[in-house]
């Protein structure tokens, strides 16, 4: 972040040619750490923090912020931050990295992006004590007086940035989430990054796997093919899926708790089942999703006995950072013998078993929301849909190749992340044009080039004295 400071070029130049060195530290794992201990290290502000007590004031504050042309805004509220739980203001941390990596990875120009974080407390009491603590000193604000605030931050965005303003929501509490994005999806340019960027990974995931499992053709798209042509009516799909939560198995009439939101369209007849190494055995899945930020929930014997009904379990360990992913890439492979296809939100190096090594992809929302916002910023899409996730998802699919899959991973190598992103943009505002959600006329004949032409560049290279060369790390 100092170097940041000094020199923003040099930064994403840096950050840009060493992505597989440098995306830990600017993201997960080590932004959660940052997190944890953003007090403590906190020597330069960064972003807008927006408090309850502003309320009645946002516009001002935002009329604070000294660049006018700002075209995405990431913002969280700080009560979930990855797996950590709530931090509070610290979690200021994650639109900060989402940004670096906005910037980074899909070229949007710095001046463009606004972390913003609002404050309503904090219920986390280590915060709440430590004297280093930069957020209010209380409990979360929660019920109307929240909405009202966040209501009042959505229409400030709008006023002063104007309506094709991205803003992504991220690492919001789990039911201020989706009822935010169910409020506002329809009416701002927004999405939330944790429910639709980490699914878009996840089906990307699988639409690789599908390939590698049966070796079918390239274009293949399992999930669009079922899409209304009447292969797979929805129901017949939600009946394939089968959902744990914290009080076991999701089923119809749960005695514990019952089945609350979205999760009722997944409840099936079954008897209540409580431990998930059970429900593995009784189910008997091909694939296996970790998404509840419990480290090691995928225990060995879980893991086995994934091993023992299919000869290649698929295994997403999707929870950051890495301390809460379900299991490591390691017990994984271990586990299974080498069969497993693994994923992980957080990275893992790469594992030598029997003396064959496996290269773990990384599932992590960063190949998914950089490409979508690029998209958005180009072409000024209006709002933002489940059409435009699962074009990245396919899109991201296509993009890997038979020697990634060889190597045992599910998604393009890191390193060319950012090519990700070009192509998952030309394709979402190709579609985007042809179904007139867009706002920037008249259309571009090639896509590509249209996105191509508006990023930023970091390439300054010839320009540099050769102190500034670049080792090899
Ligand atoms: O930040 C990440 O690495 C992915 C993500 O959105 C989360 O875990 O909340
Ligand atoms: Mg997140």
């Amino acid at each position: 972040m100092g170097l940041l400071d000094r020199n923003e070029k040099l930064f994403y130049s840096v950050v840009r040619k060493y992505v597989e060195q440098i995306m830990p530290l600017v993201y997960t794992p080590v932004v959660g750490l940052a997190c944890q201990n953003f007090g403590l290290i906190y020597r330069r502000p960064r972003g807008i923090f927006i408090t309850i007590h502003d309320k009645g004031h946002v516009y001002e504050v935002l009329k604070n912020w000294p660049e006018t042309d700002v075209r995405v805004i990431v913002v969280t509220d700080g009560e979930r931050i990855l797996g950590l739980g709530d931090q509070g203001a610290c979690g200021m941390g994650i639109p900060i990295g989402k940004l670096s990596l906005y910037t980074a990875l899909a070229g949007i120009k710095p001046h463009q992006c606004l972390p913003i974080t609002i404050d309503v407390g904090t219920n986390n009491e280590s915060h709440l004590k430590d004297p280093l603590y930069i957020g209010l000193r209380q409990n979360r604000v929660r019920g109307q007086e929240y909405d009202d605030l966040i209501e009042e931050f959505m229409t400030a965005v709008v006023q002063r940035f104007g309506q094709n303003t991205l803003i992504q929501f991220e690492d919001f509490g789990n039911s201020n989430a989706f009822r935010l994005l169910e409020k506002y999806r329809n009416g701002y340019c927004t999405f939330n990054d944790d429910i639709q960027g980490t699914a878009s990974v996840a089906v990307a995931g699988l639409l690789a796997t599908l390939r590698r499992r049966r070796g079918e053709p390239r274009h293949r798209s399992a999930v669009r093919d079922g899409h209304g042509s009447g292969g797979h009516p929805q129901e017949e799909a939600r009946k394939k899926i089968w959902m744990v939560d914290s009080r076991g198995l999701i089923v119809k009439d749960r005695p514990e708790g019952g089945v609350s939101g979205d999760k009722v369209h997944y409840a099936h007849e079954h008897e209540p089942i409580k431990a998930l190494a059970d429900v593995v055995k009784t189910v008997k899945p091909s694939i296996l999703i970790g998404a509840a930020a419990i480290g090691g929930a995928f225990t060995t014997e879980i893991l086995q006995e994934m091993a023992k009904n299919n000869k290649r379990p698929i295994i997403f360990a999707l929870s950051n950072p890495t301390s809460k992913a379900e299991c490591t890439a390691e017990q994984a492979y271990t586990a299974t013998n080498g069969t497993a296809i693994f994923a992980s939100g957080s990275p893992f190096d790469p594992v030598t078993i029997n003396g064959k090594t496996f290269h773990p992809g990384q599932g992590n929302n960063s190949y998914i929301f950089p490409g979508v916002g690029l998209a958005a910023v180009c072409a000024g899409i209006r709002t933002i849909g489940e059409d435009h996730f699962l074009i990245a998802a396919e899109a991201l699919a296509n993009l890997v190749n038979e020697e990634d899959l060889q190597k045992g991973s599910i998604y393009p190598p890191l390193s060319t992340i950012t090519e990700c992103s070009v192509k998952i943009a030309t394709k979402i505002i190709s579609y985007s044009y042809k179904k007139g959600n867009v706002s920037v006329y008249p259309e571009p004949k090639d896509k590509e080039e249209f996105v191509r032409a508006q990023m930023y560049n970091t390439n300054y290279q010839s320009a540099l004295p050769s102190i500034y060369s670049f080792p090899k790390l």
